[in-house]
Protein backbone atom coordinates (compact mmCIF):
# COMPACT_ATOMS: atom_id res chain seq x y z
CA UNK A 1 0.00 0.00 0.00
CA UNK A 2 1.71 3.22 -1.11
CA UNK A 3 -0.89 5.84 1.54
CA UNK A 4 1.27 8.77 2.93
CA UNK A 5 0.02 7.99 6.75
CA UNK A 6 1.45 12.02 7.53
CA UNK A 7 -1.28 13.24 5.08
CA UNK A 8 -3.76 11.44 7.78
CA UNK A 9 -2.24 12.71 10.82
CA UNK A 10 -2.83 16.23 12.58
CA UNK A 11 -2.66 15.41 16.74
CA UNK A 12 -2.04 12.52 18.40
CA UNK A 13 -5.36 10.86 18.36
CA UNK A 14 -4.93 10.51 14.31
CA UNK A 15 -1.47 8.81 14.98
CA UNK A 16 -2.65 6.72 17.68
CA UNK A 17 -5.17 5.19 15.14
CA UNK A 18 -2.16 3.32 13.12
CA UNK A 19 -1.00 0.33 13.78
CA UNK A 20 2.42 -0.12 15.29
CA UNK A 21 3.90 -1.52 11.77
CA UNK A 22 3.04 1.33 10.02
CA UNK A 23 4.97 3.76 11.94
CA UNK A 24 8.68 2.98 10.49
CA UNK A 25 7.20 4.64 7.21
CA UNK A 26 5.84 7.36 9.04
CA UNK A 27 8.89 8.59 10.42
CA UNK A 28 10.19 8.06 6.95
CA UNK A 29 7.77 10.24 6.22
CA UNK A 30 8.36 12.75 9.11
CA UNK A 31 12.24 13.04 7.94
CA UNK A 32 11.51 14.15 4.58
CA UNK A 33 8.60 16.69 5.63
CA UNK A 34 11.14 18.34 7.89
CA UNK A 35 14.12 17.75 5.01
CA UNK A 36 11.77 19.71 2.74
CA UNK A 37 10.83 22.41 4.84
CA UNK A 38 13.97 23.32 6.05
CA UNK A 39 16.35 22.91 3.58
CA UNK A 40 14.51 26.75 2.66
CA UNK A 41 13.33 28.08 5.18
CA UNK A 42 16.28 27.04 7.20
CA UNK A 43 16.18 25.85 10.83
CA UNK A 44 17.49 23.39 13.03
CA UNK A 45 17.82 20.26 11.73
CA UNK A 46 20.20 17.55 13.10
CA UNK A 47 18.58 17.22 16.43
CA UNK A 48 14.99 16.84 14.95
CA UNK A 49 15.84 14.27 12.77
CA UNK A 50 17.26 12.25 15.37
CA UNK A 51 14.10 11.52 17.44
CA UNK A 52 11.84 10.97 14.92
CA UNK A 53 10.79 7.08 16.16
CA UNK A 54 11.27 8.93 19.94
CA UNK A 55 9.16 11.70 19.42
CA UNK A 56 6.43 9.48 17.63
CA UNK A 57 7.03 6.94 20.40
CA UNK A 58 6.30 9.35 23.05
CA UNK A 59 2.66 10.50 21.45
CA UNK A 60 1.64 6.53 20.38
CA UNK A 61 2.16 5.48 23.78
CA UNK A 62 1.34 8.60 26.30
CA UNK A 63 -1.64 10.05 26.44
CA UNK A 64 -0.68 13.80 25.48
CA UNK A 65 -1.09 16.63 26.46
CA UNK A 66 -3.04 15.31 29.34
CA UNK A 67 0.35 13.46 29.94
CA UNK A 68 2.88 16.18 30.00
CA UNK A 69 5.70 16.20 27.74
CA UNK A 70 8.75 18.72 28.05
CA UNK A 71 11.87 19.10 25.24
CA UNK A 72 14.70 20.46 26.90
CA UNK A 73 16.16 23.54 25.10
CA UNK A 74 13.12 22.42 22.09
CA UNK A 75 15.17 22.66 19.28
CA UNK A 76 14.88 18.98 18.49
CA UNK A 77 10.96 19.17 18.63
CA UNK A 78 10.18 20.30 15.15
CA UNK A 79 8.18 16.14 14.73
CA UNK A 80 6.66 17.04 17.93
CA UNK A 81 5.27 20.39 16.13
CA UNK A 82 3.96 18.56 13.05
CA UNK A 83 2.08 15.25 15.43
CA UNK A 84 0.63 18.43 17.17
CA UNK A 85 -1.71 20.49 15.20
CA UNK A 86 0.96 22.45 13.80
CA UNK A 87 2.06 20.72 10.48
CA UNK A 88 0.18 23.04 7.97
CA UNK A 89 1.77 25.76 9.62
CA UNK A 90 5.35 24.65 9.78
CA UNK A 91 6.57 26.03 6.84
CA UNK A 92 6.50 29.33 8.79
CA UNK A 93 8.84 27.61 11.24
CA UNK A 94 11.18 30.64 12.57
CA UNK A 95 9.53 33.07 10.71
CA UNK A 96 8.05 36.70 11.52
CA UNK A 97 4.17 35.95 12.80
CA UNK A 98 4.60 32.26 11.96
CA UNK A 99 5.10 29.30 14.78
CA UNK A 100 8.22 29.40 17.10
CA UNK A 101 11.06 27.42 16.73
CA UNK A 102 11.02 26.27 19.84
CA UNK A 103 8.06 24.74 21.74
CA UNK A 104 6.12 27.41 23.46
CA UNK A 105 2.81 27.65 25.64
CA UNK A 106 0.60 29.86 24.38
CA UNK A 107 1.18 28.37 20.65
CA UNK A 108 -0.08 24.79 21.92
CA UNK A 109 -1.69 22.66 24.74
CA UNK A 110 0.97 20.09 24.02
CA UNK A 111 3.51 22.58 24.48
CA UNK A 112 3.29 22.42 28.35
CA UNK A 113 6.61 24.35 28.83
CA UNK A 114 8.21 26.55 27.16
CA UNK A 115 11.97 26.08 25.77
CA UNK A 116 14.88 27.57 24.40
CA UNK A 117 18.13 27.64 27.15
CA UNK A 118 19.25 24.62 27.73
CA UNK A 119 19.04 21.83 30.90
CA UNK A 120 15.37 23.40 32.51
CA UNK A 121 13.12 20.36 31.37
CA UNK A 122 13.93 17.89 35.12
CA UNK A 123 12.90 20.97 36.69
CA UNK A 124 9.79 21.70 34.99
CA UNK A 125 8.44 18.10 34.66
CA UNK A 126 9.32 17.19 38.54
CA UNK A 127 7.62 20.71 39.21
CA UNK A 128 4.49 19.81 37.52
CA UNK A 129 4.82 15.99 39.03
CA UNK A 130 4.99 17.27 42.20
CA UNK A 131 1.56 19.92 41.72
CA UNK A 132 -0.26 16.54 40.20
CA UNK A 133 0.40 14.75 43.42
CA UNK A 134 -0.54 17.53 45.61
CA UNK A 135 -3.63 17.68 43.34
CA UNK A 136 -4.28 13.92 43.76
CA UNK A 137 -3.61 12.98 40.16
CA UNK A 138 -1.60 9.99 40.64
CA UNK A 139 -2.06 8.51 37.23
CA UNK A 140 -0.39 11.39 34.88
CA UNK A 141 3.44 11.06 33.52
CA UNK A 142 5.72 13.64 33.46
CA UNK A 143 8.10 13.54 30.90
CA UNK A 144 11.41 15.20 30.23
CA UNK A 145 13.41 15.02 27.30
CA UNK A 146 16.72 16.13 27.68
CA UNK A 147 19.74 16.00 25.71
CA UNK A 148 23.59 14.69 26.23
CA UNK A 149 24.97 17.92 26.48
CA UNK A 150 22.34 19.42 28.09
CA UNK A 151 22.22 16.89 31.14
CA UNK A 152 25.76 17.46 32.18
CA UNK A 153 24.42 21.23 33.23
CA UNK A 154 24.80 22.33 36.60
CA UNK A 155 20.38 22.91 36.50
CA UNK A 156 20.01 19.44 34.89
CA UNK A 157 22.04 18.30 37.90
CA UNK A 158 19.65 19.95 40.26
CA UNK A 159 16.81 18.69 39.08
CA UNK A 160 18.04 15.16 39.33
CA UNK A 161 19.49 15.47 42.56
CA UNK A 162 15.63 16.61 44.15
CA UNK A 163 13.70 14.43 41.98
CA UNK A 164 15.78 11.64 43.05
CA UNK A 165 14.63 12.16 46.88
CA UNK A 166 10.97 11.98 46.01
CA UNK A 167 8.19 9.82 44.32
CA UNK A 168 6.77 12.14 42.03
CA UNK A 169 5.33 10.34 38.46
CA UNK A 170 8.79 11.85 36.78
CA UNK A 171 10.13 9.82 33.75
CA UNK A 172 13.43 11.48 32.16
CA UNK A 173 15.00 10.48 28.72
CA UNK A 174 18.23 11.46 27.92
CA UNK A 175 18.52 11.32 24.42
CA UNK A 176 21.99 10.34 24.03
CA UNK A 177 23.88 11.31 20.44
CA UNK A 178 27.22 11.69 22.09
CA UNK A 179 27.01 15.50 20.74
CA UNK A 180 25.69 19.43 21.59
CA UNK A 181 26.23 21.71 18.81
CA UNK A 182 29.66 20.36 18.73
CA UNK A 183 30.76 17.20 20.65
CA UNK A 184 30.00 16.62 23.79
CA UNK A 185 32.36 17.12 26.56
CA UNK A 186 33.45 16.56 30.35
CA UNK A 187 33.76 13.24 32.48
CA UNK A 188 30.03 12.84 32.38
CA UNK A 189 30.34 12.31 28.55
CA UNK A 190 33.30 9.60 29.26
CA UNK A 191 30.63 8.52 31.32
CA UNK A 192 28.06 7.60 29.04
CA UNK A 193 30.44 6.35 26.57
CA UNK A 194 31.83 3.49 28.96
CA UNK A 195 27.95 2.47 29.57
CA UNK A 196 27.27 2.33 26.16
CA UNK A 197 30.42 0.21 25.56
CA UNK A 198 29.41 -1.85 28.62
CA UNK A 199 32.90 -1.14 29.96
CA UNK A 200 31.25 1.11 33.15
CA UNK A 201 31.10 -1.92 35.72
CA UNK A 202 30.32 0.52 38.98
CA UNK A 203 27.43 1.69 40.41
CA UNK A 204 25.00 3.32 37.76
CA UNK A 205 24.68 7.36 38.40
CA UNK A 206 21.42 7.56 38.03
CA UNK A 207 20.44 4.60 40.30
CA UNK A 208 22.48 6.19 42.70
CA UNK A 209 20.24 9.18 42.46
CA UNK A 210 17.47 6.83 43.00
CA UNK A 211 16.23 6.77 39.40
CA UNK A 212 14.91 3.39 38.50
CA UNK A 213 16.93 3.28 35.53
CA UNK A 214 16.77 1.44 31.85
CA UNK A 215 19.08 1.61 28.76
CA UNK A 216 20.95 1.97 26.90
CA UNK A 217 18.26 1.25 24.17
CA UNK A 218 18.20 1.83 20.15
CA UNK A 219 16.51 4.92 19.84
CA UNK A 220 15.67 4.50 16.16
CA UNK A 221 13.89 0.80 17.33
CA UNK A 222 10.38 2.27 17.15
CA UNK A 223 9.24 -1.01 18.09
CA UNK A 224 11.78 -1.61 20.86
CA UNK A 225 11.28 2.32 22.21
CA UNK A 226 7.51 1.57 22.29
CA UNK A 227 7.71 -1.66 24.62
CA UNK A 228 10.04 0.61 26.47
CA UNK A 229 7.25 3.24 26.92
CA UNK A 230 4.69 0.58 27.90
CA UNK A 231 6.27 -0.60 30.20
CA UNK A 232 7.66 2.21 32.12
CA UNK A 233 4.32 3.16 32.52
CA UNK A 234 3.67 0.89 34.98
CA UNK A 235 6.65 1.63 37.44
CA UNK A 236 5.89 4.37 40.04
CA UNK A 237 8.24 7.13 40.75
CA UNK A 238 11.35 8.70 39.31
CA UNK A 239 12.56 6.38 36.43
CA UNK A 240 15.51 7.38 34.18
CA UNK A 241 15.47 5.94 30.19
CA UNK A 242 18.84 5.89 28.35
CA UNK A 243 18.60 6.21 24.69
CA UNK A 244 20.77 5.85 21.91
CA UNK A 245 19.95 8.34 18.66
CA UNK A 246 21.87 9.95 15.48
CA UNK A 247 22.05 13.08 15.41
CA UNK A 248 21.02 14.22 11.45
CA UNK A 249 19.72 10.55 11.20
CA UNK A 250 18.21 9.90 7.55
CA UNK A 251 20.28 12.30 6.09
CA UNK A 252 23.70 11.36 4.88
CA UNK A 253 25.40 14.83 4.69
CA UNK A 254 23.43 15.73 8.67
CA UNK A 255 24.88 12.09 9.94
CA UNK A 256 28.17 12.97 8.97
CA UNK A 257 28.60 16.56 9.45
CA UNK A 258 26.46 16.94 12.80
CA UNK A 259 28.17 20.21 13.45
CA UNK A 260 27.25 21.96 10.52
CA UNK A 261 23.67 20.16 10.26
CA UNK A 262 22.73 21.31 13.74
CA UNK A 263 21.55 24.57 11.49
CA UNK A 264 22.81 24.40 8.07
CA UNK A 265 21.05 27.04 6.70
CA UNK A 266 19.59 26.47 3.08
CA UNK A 267 20.08 22.94 1.45
CA UNK A 268 19.46 21.14 -1.28
CA UNK A 269 16.54 18.96 -0.47
CA UNK A 270 17.48 16.34 -2.76
CA UNK A 271 21.48 16.07 -2.10
CA UNK A 272 21.38 16.79 1.00
CA UNK A 273 24.15 19.73 0.23
CA UNK A 274 24.24 22.83 1.47
CA UNK A 275 23.83 25.80 -0.93
CA UNK A 276 26.15 27.59 -2.07
CA UNK A 277 26.46 31.20 -0.50
CA UNK A 278 27.12 34.38 -2.14
CA UNK A 279 30.67 35.06 -3.83
CA UNK A 280 30.35 37.89 -3.31
CA UNK A 281 33.74 39.08 -0.72
CA UNK A 282 31.96 39.79 2.84
CA UNK A 283 33.16 41.54 5.32
CA UNK A 284 34.00 38.82 8.50
CA UNK A 285 31.47 37.72 10.97
CA UNK A 286 31.96 39.37 14.47
CA UNK A 287 32.74 36.05 15.67
CA UNK A 288 36.08 35.58 13.55
CA UNK A 289 37.29 38.67 14.23
CA UNK A 290 36.88 37.71 17.87
CA UNK A 291 38.49 34.06 17.69
CA UNK A 292 40.97 34.85 15.31
CA UNK A 293 42.44 38.46 16.76
CA UNK A 294 42.58 36.03 20.34
CA UNK A 295 45.04 33.75 18.42
CA UNK A 296 47.19 36.29 17.05
CA UNK A 297 46.83 38.28 20.46
CA UNK A 298 47.29 34.81 22.56
CA UNK A 299 50.40 34.26 20.17
CA UNK A 300 52.31 36.98 22.33
CA UNK A 301 50.64 37.18 25.59
CA UNK A 302 50.68 33.85 27.36
CA UNK A 303 48.14 34.57 30.04
CA UNK A 304 45.63 34.83 27.84
CA UNK A 305 43.02 32.07 28.15
CA UNK A 306 39.75 31.16 26.17
CA UNK A 307 36.45 29.80 27.59
CA UNK A 308 33.53 29.25 25.98
CA UNK A 309 31.05 26.92 27.47
CA UNK A 310 29.40 24.84 24.58
CA UNK A 311 30.17 27.08 21.83
CA UNK A 312 33.18 26.63 20.41
CA UNK A 313 32.16 26.53 16.78
CA UNK A 314 29.06 29.79 17.12
CA UNK A 315 31.56 31.94 19.27
CA UNK A 316 34.56 30.94 17.01
CA UNK A 317 36.40 30.64 20.25
CA UNK A 318 37.60 27.17 17.58
CA UNK A 319 40.50 28.74 16.68
CA UNK A 320 42.12 29.37 19.76
CA UNK A 321 41.17 25.88 20.58
CA UNK A 322 43.34 24.50 17.75
CA UNK A 323 45.85 26.86 17.94
CA UNK A 324 46.40 26.50 21.68
CA UNK A 325 44.26 23.46 22.92
CA UNK A 326 46.11 23.68 26.82
CA UNK A 327 45.02 27.44 26.69
CA UNK A 328 41.43 26.82 25.33
CA UNK A 329 38.51 25.49 27.32
CA UNK A 330 34.82 24.29 25.95
CA UNK A 331 33.09 23.61 29.21
CA UNK A 332 29.62 22.49 28.40
CA UNK A 333 26.88 23.82 28.44
CA UNK A 334 27.78 25.53 31.68
CA UNK A 335 27.69 29.00 31.72
CA UNK A 336 27.92 29.37 35.69
CA UNK A 337 31.03 27.68 36.02
CA UNK A 338 32.40 29.21 32.74
CA UNK A 339 32.10 32.70 34.46
CA UNK A 340 33.70 31.19 37.88
CA UNK A 341 36.29 29.06 36.20
CA UNK A 342 37.34 32.47 34.31
CA UNK A 343 37.57 34.29 38.33
CA UNK A 344 39.59 31.57 39.54
CA UNK A 345 41.90 31.80 36.72
CA UNK A 346 41.81 35.96 36.74
CA UNK A 347 42.50 34.96 40.58
CA UNK A 348 46.28 33.47 39.52
CA UNK A 349 47.09 36.11 36.57
CA UNK A 350 45.52 34.62 33.44
CA UNK A 351 43.89 37.19 31.10
CA UNK A 352 40.28 34.76 30.55
CA UNK A 353 38.40 35.58 27.61
CA UNK A 354 35.44 34.22 29.06
CA UNK A 355 33.17 34.40 25.57
CA UNK A 356 29.50 33.82 26.24
CA UNK A 357 26.30 34.52 24.55
CA UNK A 358 24.31 37.56 25.84
CA UNK A 359 21.44 35.33 26.45
CA UNK A 360 23.38 32.46 28.37
CA UNK A 361 25.12 34.67 30.09
CA UNK A 362 21.78 35.57 31.83
CA UNK A 363 22.82 31.98 33.74
CA UNK A 364 25.41 33.26 35.43
CA UNK A 365 24.25 36.54 36.75
CA UNK A 366 25.64 35.68 40.31
CA UNK A 367 28.74 35.04 39.18
CA UNK A 368 29.21 38.17 37.22
CA UNK A 369 28.52 40.01 40.57
CA UNK A 370 29.72 37.95 43.38
CA UNK A 371 32.60 36.11 41.85
CA UNK A 372 33.80 38.14 39.38
CA UNK A 373 32.69 42.11 40.16
CA UNK A 374 32.94 42.04 43.94
CA UNK A 375 36.40 41.03 43.75
CA UNK A 376 37.58 43.27 40.69
CA UNK A 377 38.95 40.65 38.83
CA UNK A 378 39.92 41.55 35.13
CA UNK A 379 37.84 39.16 33.79
CA UNK A 380 36.86 39.84 29.99
CA UNK A 381 33.42 39.11 28.54
CA UNK A 382 32.80 38.57 25.27
CA UNK A 383 29.43 39.38 25.13
CA UNK A 384 28.13 37.35 21.51
CA UNK A 385 24.92 38.09 20.09
CA UNK A 386 24.28 41.17 21.68
CA UNK A 387 21.27 42.22 20.66
CA UNK A 388 18.17 40.83 18.67
CA UNK A 389 19.93 37.47 17.35
CA UNK A 390 16.54 37.35 14.58
CA UNK A 391 15.05 33.91 13.85
CA UNK A 392 15.83 31.91 17.23
CA UNK A 393 13.30 34.49 18.68
CA UNK A 394 12.33 35.42 22.01
CA UNK A 395 14.35 33.02 24.37
CA UNK A 396 17.72 33.88 22.77
CA UNK A 397 17.40 37.91 21.97
CA UNK A 398 20.63 39.29 23.58
CA UNK A 399 18.78 42.42 24.37
CA UNK A 400 18.68 42.54 28.27
CA UNK A 401 22.73 42.80 29.06
CA UNK A 402 23.13 46.66 29.05
CA UNK A 403 20.32 46.68 31.54
CA UNK A 404 21.29 43.71 34.01
CA UNK A 405 25.00 44.49 33.27
CA UNK A 406 25.00 48.09 34.21
CA UNK A 407 23.93 47.97 37.70
CA UNK A 408 26.82 46.39 38.36
CA UNK A 409 29.76 48.28 40.13
CA UNK A 410 33.48 47.90 38.95
CA UNK A 411 32.52 46.35 35.67
CA UNK A 412 33.31 48.14 32.49
CA UNK A 413 30.76 47.65 29.22
CA UNK A 414 32.11 48.25 25.57
CA UNK A 415 30.41 47.64 22.42
CA UNK A 416 32.75 48.23 19.55
CA UNK A 417 30.97 50.13 16.35
CA UNK A 418 32.42 47.90 14.04
CA UNK A 419 35.05 44.84 13.28
CA UNK A 420 38.19 46.96 13.93
CA UNK A 421 36.69 48.49 16.98
CA UNK A 422 35.98 45.18 18.27
CA UNK A 423 39.55 44.01 17.55
CA UNK A 424 41.32 47.31 18.93
CA UNK A 425 38.88 46.90 22.26
CA UNK A 426 40.49 43.01 22.58
CA UNK A 427 43.67 44.44 21.91
CA UNK A 428 43.54 47.35 24.84
CA UNK A 429 41.45 44.74 27.06
CA UNK A 430 45.08 42.16 27.23
CA UNK A 431 47.89 44.67 28.07
CA UNK A 432 47.34 44.38 31.36
CA UNK A 433 46.51 47.79 32.45
CA UNK A 434 42.81 47.47 33.13
CA UNK A 435 42.48 46.76 36.74
CA UNK A 436 38.39 45.72 36.18
CA UNK A 437 36.20 43.30 34.55
CA UNK A 438 35.15 44.31 31.28
CA UNK A 439 32.22 43.38 28.82
CA UNK A 440 32.78 44.12 25.37
CA UNK A 441 29.25 43.52 23.61
CA UNK A 442 28.92 42.77 20.10
CA UNK A 443 26.18 41.32 17.87
CA UNK A 444 25.50 38.00 15.76
CA UNK A 445 26.44 37.87 11.68
CA UNK A 446 28.33 40.03 9.86
CA UNK A 447 30.21 44.14 9.72
CA UNK A 448 31.09 45.53 7.06
CA UNK A 449 34.71 46.16 7.16
CA UNK A 450 36.72 43.45 4.89
CA UNK A 451 40.07 44.92 5.50
CA UNK A 452 39.63 44.58 9.06
CA UNK A 453 43.38 43.03 10.00
CA UNK A 454 45.12 46.35 10.42
CA UNK A 455 47.80 46.91 13.32
CA UNK A 456 46.67 47.29 17.06
CA UNK A 457 45.66 50.26 18.48
CA UNK A 458 44.66 50.93 22.39
CA UNK A 459 41.33 52.06 22.87
CA UNK A 460 40.90 54.61 25.60
CA UNK A 461 38.69 53.92 28.19
CA UNK A 462 35.18 55.55 29.09
CA UNK A 463 35.83 57.71 26.06
CA UNK A 464 32.89 58.48 23.15
CA UNK A 465 33.28 59.81 19.51
CA UNK A 466 32.03 62.47 17.36
CA UNK A 467 31.65 60.87 13.87
CA UNK A 468 29.42 63.63 12.29
CA UNK A 469 28.65 67.38 13.35
CA UNK A 470 25.24 69.52 12.70
CA UNK A 471 22.88 71.61 14.41
CA UNK A 472 20.43 71.06 17.15
CA UNK A 473 19.63 67.54 17.19
CA UNK A 474 22.69 64.93 18.73
CA UNK A 475 21.72 61.25 18.02
CA UNK A 476 24.17 59.49 20.85
CA UNK A 477 24.53 55.63 19.55
CA UNK A 478 26.34 52.17 21.10
CA UNK A 479 27.93 49.74 19.40
CA UNK A 480 27.11 47.93 15.81
CA UNK A 481 23.52 49.73 15.54
CA UNK A 482 25.64 52.92 14.75
CA UNK A 483 25.67 51.72 11.33
CA UNK A 484 21.52 52.32 11.06
CA UNK A 485 22.08 55.89 12.27
CA UNK A 486 24.36 56.53 10.02
CA UNK A 487 22.19 55.71 6.65
CA UNK A 488 18.90 57.21 8.36
CA UNK A 489 20.77 60.63 9.00
CA UNK A 490 23.18 60.97 5.96
CA UNK A 491 20.52 63.36 4.54
CA UNK A 492 20.01 65.25 7.61
CA UNK A 493 22.06 68.26 9.19
CA UNK A 494 22.30 66.64 12.17
CA UNK A 495 25.01 65.16 14.51
CA UNK A 496 25.66 61.61 15.78
CA UNK A 497 28.26 60.19 18.55
CA UNK A 498 29.17 56.96 19.12
CA UNK A 499 29.71 56.61 22.89
CA UNK A 500 31.76 53.70 22.96
CA UNK A 501 31.41 53.00 26.56
CA UNK A 502 28.03 52.00 28.45
CA UNK A 503 29.79 52.26 31.55
CA UNK A 504 32.02 54.70 32.38
CA UNK A 505 30.03 56.79 30.49
CA UNK A 506 32.43 59.98 28.72
CA UNK A 507 30.94 62.90 31.23
CA UNK A 508 33.08 65.73 29.75
CA UNK A 509 31.40 64.40 26.38
CA UNK A 510 27.87 64.25 27.77
CA UNK A 511 28.10 67.33 29.61
CA UNK A 512 29.64 69.63 26.11
CA UNK A 513 26.36 67.42 23.85
CA UNK A 514 24.09 68.54 26.91
CA UNK A 515 25.31 71.99 26.28
CA UNK A 516 25.22 72.31 22.45
CA UNK A 517 21.63 70.70 21.48
CA UNK A 518 18.31 71.11 21.79
CA UNK A 519 16.96 67.41 21.42
CA UNK A 520 18.94 64.41 22.44
CA UNK A 521 17.93 60.92 20.80
CA UNK A 522 19.71 58.16 22.20
CA UNK A 523 19.77 54.67 20.67
CA UNK A 524 20.67 51.15 21.31
CA UNK A 525 20.46 47.23 20.17
CA UNK A 526 18.64 46.75 23.87
CA UNK A 527 16.23 46.90 26.04
CA UNK A 528 14.99 50.76 26.36
CA UNK A 529 14.25 50.11 30.32
CA UNK A 530 17.91 50.07 32.24
CA UNK A 531 20.05 50.28 29.29
CA UNK A 532 22.32 52.87 27.57
CA UNK A 533 19.68 55.42 27.16
CA UNK A 534 18.41 55.14 30.74
CA UNK A 535 21.81 55.88 31.92
CA UNK A 536 21.96 59.18 29.68
CA UNK A 537 18.77 60.01 31.57
CA UNK A 538 20.36 59.46 34.89
CA UNK A 539 22.94 61.81 33.58
CA UNK A 540 20.31 64.49 32.22
CA UNK A 541 18.47 64.40 35.79
CA UNK A 542 21.78 64.27 38.13
CA UNK A 543 23.21 67.36 36.22
CA UNK A 544 19.53 68.95 35.52
CA UNK A 545 19.88 69.43 32.10
CA UNK A 546 16.54 70.03 30.35
CA UNK A 547 16.95 69.22 27.02
CA UNK A 548 14.77 66.66 25.17
CA UNK A 549 15.58 63.48 25.75
CA UNK A 550 14.70 60.63 23.96
CA UNK A 551 15.31 57.08 23.97
CA UNK A 552 14.85 54.19 21.32
CA UNK A 553 15.64 50.47 21.31
CA UNK A 554 13.86 47.53 22.37
CA UNK A 555 10.49 48.36 23.73
CA UNK A 556 9.18 46.62 26.91
CA UNK A 557 8.23 43.28 25.77
CA UNK A 558 9.46 39.99 24.41
CA UNK A 559 10.10 40.17 20.74
CA UNK A 560 9.61 37.28 18.75
CA UNK A 561 11.01 35.53 16.31
CA UNK A 562 11.91 36.93 12.43
CA UNK A 563 14.92 38.44 10.24
CA UNK A 564 16.81 40.83 12.19
CA UNK A 565 16.01 43.57 9.60
CA UNK A 566 12.39 42.83 9.89
CA UNK A 567 12.44 42.98 13.80
CA UNK A 568 14.77 45.99 13.62
CA UNK A 569 11.64 47.60 11.84
CA UNK A 570 9.44 46.56 14.27
CA UNK A 571 11.04 47.52 17.19
CA UNK A 572 11.86 51.12 15.34
CA UNK A 573 15.59 50.51 15.99
CA UNK A 574 15.82 50.28 11.76
CA UNK A 575 17.49 52.81 9.62
CA UNK A 576 14.35 54.09 8.16
CA UNK A 577 12.43 53.67 11.62
CA UNK A 578 15.22 55.96 12.52
CA UNK A 579 15.27 58.52 10.21
CA UNK A 580 11.23 58.89 10.49
CA UNK A 581 11.66 59.50 14.58
CA UNK A 582 14.01 61.86 14.11
CA UNK A 583 12.30 64.16 11.56
CA UNK A 584 9.63 64.72 13.70
CA UNK A 585 11.92 66.63 15.83
CA UNK A 586 13.39 68.89 13.14
C1 LIG B 1 21.82 27.67 28.61
C2 LIG B 1 22.13 27.36 27.17
N1 LIG B 1 23.41 27.36 26.74
C3 LIG B 1 23.69 27.09 25.46
C4 LIG B 1 22.68 26.82 24.58
C5 LIG B 1 23.00 26.61 23.12
N2 LIG B 1 22.68 25.23 22.72
C6 LIG B 1 21.54 24.94 22.09
S1 LIG B 1 21.39 23.34 21.69
C7 LIG B 1 22.87 23.01 22.39
C8 LIG B 1 23.39 21.62 22.39
C9 LIG B 1 22.41 20.67 22.98
O1 LIG B 1 22.94 19.39 22.92
P1 LIG B 1 22.12 18.17 23.43
O2 LIG B 1 21.46 18.48 24.70
O3 LIG B 1 23.02 17.01 23.43
O4 LIG B 1 20.97 18.04 22.34
P2 LIG B 1 21.10 17.62 20.80
O5 LIG B 1 21.29 18.87 20.02
O6 LIG B 1 22.23 16.68 20.66
O7 LIG B 1 19.80 16.98 20.51
C10 LIG B 1 23.47 24.16 22.90
C11 LIG B 1 24.79 24.21 23.54
C12 LIG B 1 21.37 26.84 25.06
N3 LIG B 1 20.32 26.64 24.26
N4 LIG B 1 21.12 27.10 26.35
C1 LIG C 1 19.15 25.97 19.97
C2 LIG C 1 20.19 26.93 20.30
O1 LIG C 1 20.18 27.53 21.34
C3 LIG C 1 21.30 27.17 19.38
O2 LIG C 1 21.36 26.21 18.38
C4 LIG C 1 21.18 28.54 18.81
O3 LIG C 1 20.12 28.55 17.88
C5 LIG C 1 22.47 28.92 18.16
O4 LIG C 1 22.39 30.21 17.69
P1 LIG C 1 23.39 30.73 16.56
O5 LIG C 1 22.88 30.18 15.28
O6 LIG C 1 23.26 32.21 16.66
O7 LIG C 1 24.72 30.19 16.91
MG1 LIG D 1 23.25 15.54 22.04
Amino acid sequence: MNSNFLDTINTPSDLRELNSDQLPKLAKELRQFIINIVATKEGHLGASLGVVELTIALHYVFNTPKDLLIWDVGHQAYVHKILTNRKAHFDTNRQLGGISGFPKRSESEYDTFGTGHSSTSISAALGMAIASQIKGDFKKHHIAVIGDASIASGMAFEGLNHAGVTNANLLVILNDNAIGIDPSVGALKQYLTNVKKGTEKQDNIFEALNFNYSGPIDGHDIFKVIEEFERLKTIEGPKFLHIITKKGKGLKQAEENQVVYHAPGKFDAITGDILPKSTKIQAPKYQDVFGLTLVELAQDNENIVGITPAMPTGSSLKYMMEAFPNRAFDVGIAEQHAVTLAAGMATQGMIPFCNIYSTFLQRAYDQIIHDVALQNLPVIFCLDRAGLVGEDGATHHGVFDLAYLRCIPNLIIAAPRNEIELRNMLYTAQLGKLKNPLAIRYPRGRGDILNWQVPFKETQIGKGEQLKKGKKIAILSIGAIAKNVTEAIQSLNISHYDMHFVKPLDQSLLHDIFSKYDVIITIENGTIIGGFGSGIAEFKALNNYKNTLKILGIPDTFIEQGTIAELEEKTGISAKQIKLFVETYL
